[in-house]
């Protein structure tokens, strides 16, 4: 594969439907991971919650593990210096005590070491309109720092599935240095057929950063539906590469000299300002209460 200037690189995103048994999901997303590779990505997202997917409480923290004996964690490190690919696990579910996991990003070297981790923030603690009752918080445990990822290429500021709602941990993230944002998720199919594409290209402009965001689709083992459509975005918001609802890779070249172009045009990244809140009138006053 031919591989381009130091600013551009190919991604693979890798979408899968992950399951109950951490084995099966390894070999699973090894697949897909290969054949991202064999499609030239230099660097490989996995989605949110690659290694395992469960509801019951017993039987997850039965099947979750420690990061120090992690068995996807130490498969994929290798995986990644086999294959020489900056790989990015979206979210590995680990055990962090008795009581408690974290939803926690990986970006692994081409040399397998562990560069980046990033414990999502905020939990997904929500009910549906169709009956669908989440409470993330009742299990994870969440995380309080944001991360940017140094690549080759640039800055990545890590984020996971549900905190794409909170816009203003991607605003952080472009002042800190991101110029590529990465939501690797497990949308539910209600809320991501009505938001997923419009939020995530929403951040990709209003950040002026490139959007990779893998993407768990399906009907998984666990009974939960979730959306799919893996999407690339670029830094003025079109889309790049779109997946469908099963598991595939999708690719995109992503050529970095595009976001000095974007933000000297428009610089809203500069034009933040402060203000104050005033209420006014007797109906806002009310409400607002
Ligand atoms: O629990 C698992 O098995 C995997 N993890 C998830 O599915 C997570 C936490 S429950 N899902 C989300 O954050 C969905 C967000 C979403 O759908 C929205 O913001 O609309």
């Amino acid at each position: 594969m031919s591989r381009g200037p130091s600013n551009s690189f190919r991604a693979g995103l890798v979408q899968m439907c992950a399951g109950r048994d951490v084995a099966h999901n390894i070999s699973d997303a090894t697949a897909l991971i290969r054949e991202a590779v064999s499609g030239g990505a230099d660097y490989v997202q996995t989605p949110e919650t690659t290694n395992l997917m469960e509801l019951d409480r017993a039987r997850l923290f039965a099947a979750a593990e420690p990061e120090h004996a992690n068995a996807a964690l130490q498969r994929f490190s290798d995986l990644a210096r086999e294959l020489s690919i900056w790989l990015h696990l979206g979210s590995l579910v680990v055990k962090v005590s008795e009581e408690k996991l974290a939803n926690r990003a990986y970006v692994i070297s081409p040399a397998g070491d562990v560069t980046a981790r990033y414990d999502k923030i905020h939990m997904f603690d929500v009910d549906l309109p169709n009956g669908e009752k989440y409470r993330e918080s009742a299990n994870y445990e969440p995380g309080s720092q944001a991360v940017v990822a140094g690549l080759p290429w640039g800055g990545l500021g890590l984020s996971i599935c549900y905190d794409l709602r909170f816009p203003n941990l991607y605003r952080t993230l472009a002042h800190a240095g991101a110029v590529m944002l990465a939501v690797p998720a497990a949308f539910t199919r209600l809320t991501g057929e009505a938001h997923w594409v419009t939020l995530l290209r929403a951040r990709a402009i209003e950040a002026q950063c490139f959007v990779m965001a893998a993407a768990q689709g399906g009907l998984h083992e666990h009974g939960r539906e979730t959306f799919g459509h893996s999407l690339i975005v670029a830094p003025w918001g079109e889309v790049l590469a779109e997946g469908g609802v099963h598991p595939s890779v999708i690719f995109a070249d992503i050529d970095l000299s595009r976001i000095a172009d974007v933000r000297s045009r428009v610089p809203s990244l500069r034009h933040d300002r402060t203000f104050d809140v005033i209420h006014a009138g007797n109906v806002a006053a009310e409400s607002a209460s």
